[in-house]
């Protein structure tokens, strides 16, 4: 069996992961990640018990139980290069034997619910309704550096992105699919759309404040797609490399959208922290 060496897996002087700070019973098999670190404590309130807190740059985590279930809540901090570190090490507490640097035989899945603040890019989607990523649009590079197996349905889907950004050279999109076991138990009733995953908050996003925007047209060309009745619904900075990633190490993963913005209608919330709080204690009423 193959040993990972000390540059790969990397064990701090306690024995827990580099980055996440984390031992591997420290985590749930069902994980919330948030962006904010200061969304953990806003969603570990609502546990029943906590049992522990721990953290290292922007990756702070509470685990502790809801009635007889564990979970946890992680902060990935903004962005798929945090998504990157948080999904691989998570996987590493999960998958891999510590102690002979080793991938254990038998592996374990974890359920991954994102719950961030997001964009919307139509106009009849509601500031301070909830959206759930059906399907994921990583406008990032961080895929291009993993293999990714798609199946039947994203290849069809990615080459219908990618026709549709032709003209846009900086942009070499990848996707990604929601569990479907996930989204019929946490996002029933709810309305699901196609997310765009950008890699930056303003020119990526179509915001222009004194830095000129190199694609003038990036708002309408989001808005424009269609594939099969979907259109892209929303923008934000995580689900695409959480989607993909989990479907390569074998996770399971769903990312629930608080609506702060409507970049159609140029509204913004007036009360993004009720609508964090709502979107919060609807993922939880549902998680188990
Ligand atoms: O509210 P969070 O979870 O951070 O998510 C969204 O908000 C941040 C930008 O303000 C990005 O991380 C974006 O994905
Ligand atoms: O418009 C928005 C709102 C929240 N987060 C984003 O990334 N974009």
């Amino acid at each position: 069996m193959n040993t990972i060496p000390e540059t790969d897996l990397i064990l701090n002087a306690d024995g827990s992961i580099y980055h996440l700070n984390l031992l591997p019973d420290d985590i749930a098999d069902t994980i919330i990640t948030v962006g904010d670190p200061d969304r953990v404590a806003e969603v570990s309130v609502h546990f029943d018990s906590i049992e522990l807190k721990k953290g290292k740059r922007e990756f702070v985590t509470h685990t502790g139980f809801i009635g007889p279930n564990r979970i946890t809540v992680i902060s990935t901090g903004i962005g798929t290069d945090n998504v990157d570190i948080v999904l691989n090490e998570l996987d590493s507490l999960a998958n891999i034997d510590f102690s002979t640097r080793t991938v254990r035989e038998e592996l374990r899945s974890l359920n991954i619910i994102r719950i961030g603040t997001s964009g919307a890019l139509q106009e009849e989607i509601a500031v301070d309704s909830v959206l759930i990523s059906e399907h994921a649009i990583g406008l990032d590079s961080l895929m291009h550096y993993y293999t990714q197996a798609l199946s039947l349905e994203e290849e069809h889907f990615k080459r219908a992105i990618e026709s549709h950004f032709e003209g846009l050279s900086n942009i070499s999109p990848y996707v990604a699919a929601a569990d479907r076991g996930l989204l019929d138990k946490i996002g029933k009733n709810l309305k699901h759309g196609i997310t765009v995953t950008c890699p930056g908050f303003y020119a990526p996003q179509a915001r222009m404040l004194r830095a000129r925007s190199a694609n003038d047209n990036l708002i309408k060309s989001f808005q424009n797609f269609h594939y099969n009745y979907q259109r892209m619904s929303n923008l934000e900075m995580e689900t695409a490399g959480i989607y993909a990633l989990a479907n390569v190490l074998g996770h399971k993963a769903i990312s629930v959208n608080a609506i702060l913005a409507n970049r159609i209608s140029y509204e913004f919330s007036k009360q993004p922290q009720k609508t964090i709080n709502q979107t919060i204690e609807l993922v939880l009423s549902r998680v188990f």
